[in-house]
């Protein structure tokens, strides 16, 4: 059977995280070893750093990328994406009670992940605000509650577990929906010409959906 290796950044509950015996864990596996099921595959799953997986994939050192990746323009024009597998938009989270809104970050810093799409809106389309990234959203986040940057900019799926989680923190404004950075959802991202590889996880991706793999793999990782 063919092996299908995915890397992902591993620093991203519930998309993808590290369990206490240093495996790979969260939907984004749990939804690679389903497709995989579906292709008769063996999936191999490695963590690296977020901004290198891209790259990676390139120098084929990996064949595919899940990794709560947008499908976005620019990502399209370096790799190929399946169909969207989620859908996202982003959200500001910050200490309650101390940043109304969005407005209310102007000459604030914010943090997010190293390469992210939230790191490239700001710098786009809010250049009020001071890009702070990170390695990772885990560290943005600390460092927010500790008070060294005032907000996190992250993926609303994301986001919304640590809020139900701390009551401490608040969204600031509202989702952020845009097309070009956030809108068209989650990808797997391929090489250039592996359409392959592409249409097997499209017709994967068709089959778990419709016959509810899917929304048993989602009910565990997300609450409603
Ligand atoms: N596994 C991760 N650390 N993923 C971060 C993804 C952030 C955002 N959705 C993006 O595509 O840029």
């Amino acid at each position: 059977a063919q092996t299908i290796r995915f890397a992902m950044e591993a620093s991203y509950p519930p998309f993808e995280s590290m369990d206490a015996s240093n495996k790979i864990v969260g939907f984004d596996v749990d939804l690679a070893n389903a497709l995989c099921k579906e292709i008769d595959a063996t999936c191999t799953f490695t963590n690296q750093a977020f901004d290198s997986l891209i790259p990676s994939l390139k120098f084929r050192r990996f064949d595919a990328v899940i990794s709560g990746m947008d499908i976005t323009p620019e990502r399209e024009k370096q790799v190929l994406f399946t169909q969207p597998y989620y859908e996202n938009s982003a959200l500001f989270v910050g200490q309650k009670g101390k940043i109304a809104d969005i407005a209310a970050l102007k000459g604030k810093k914010v943090g997010m992940q190293n390469g992210s799409t939230h790191q490239k809106f700001i710098t786009d389309k809010h250049p009020e605000i001071t890009v702070v990234p990170y390695d990772s959203y885990m560290n943005a986040k600390l460092d927010m509650q500790n008070g060294r940057i005032d907000a996190v900019f992250g993926d609303t799926a994301v986001v919304t577990e640590w809020l139900k989680a701390e009551p401490k923190l608040a969204a600031i404004g509202d989702k952020v929906t845009d097309k070009d950075y956030f809108g068209t959802g989650l990808g797997i991202a391929v090489r250039q010409g592996n359409t392959d590889l592409q249409q097997k996880l499209n017709t994967a991706l068709d089959k778990v959906k419709k016959d509810g793999t899917y929304q048993t793999i989602y009910s565990k990782w997300f609450q409603k």
